[in-house]
């Protein structure tokens, strides 16, 4: 089964960083996820019930950001990532944090992780 529900650049301001400057200023993130769900049962039931709610999900990531201050990108990945795993029962996702403008030079830096089967 390799159905997917997907989130393209889903955008949050949040307080990040390891620099000291960081740690008082809010910046921007960029999300995306890709999750591994069965599509078939909403597909034919017409029923958000039987689907993974994006809606849903984009609402725990924000309220993730809006209570938590992390340090790095990492641990902002792993622990949504966690998150999202639990509360929604998704076996398997990948997850890309971008830190636009976070290095001179570069358009994007930020991580990517994959998690379950
Ligand atoms: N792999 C990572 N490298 C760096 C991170 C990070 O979260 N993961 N963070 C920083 C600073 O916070 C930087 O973004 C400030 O511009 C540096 N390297």
């Amino acid at each position: 089964m390799t159905d997917t529900v997907f989130i393209e650049g889903l955008t949050v301001e949040t307080v990040i960083g390891d620099y000291d400057w960081e740690r008082d200023v809010q910046q921007r993130l960029e999300i995306d996820l890709e999750m591994k769900w069965n599509n078939r049962m909403p597909g034919l039931s017409d029923d958000v019930g039987d689907a993974l709610d994006y809606a849903a999900v984009s609402d725990a990531v924000r309220r993730w950001f809006a209570e938590h201050q992390p340090r790095l990108l990492e641990k902002a990945a792993e622990a949504i990532a966690a998150m999202i795993q639990n509360e929604f029962e998704v076996e398997w996702l990948r997850l890309t944090l971008r830190k636009p403008g976070a290095v001179p030079g570069a358009r994007n830096v930020g991580v990517r992780i994959e998690r379950g089967i």
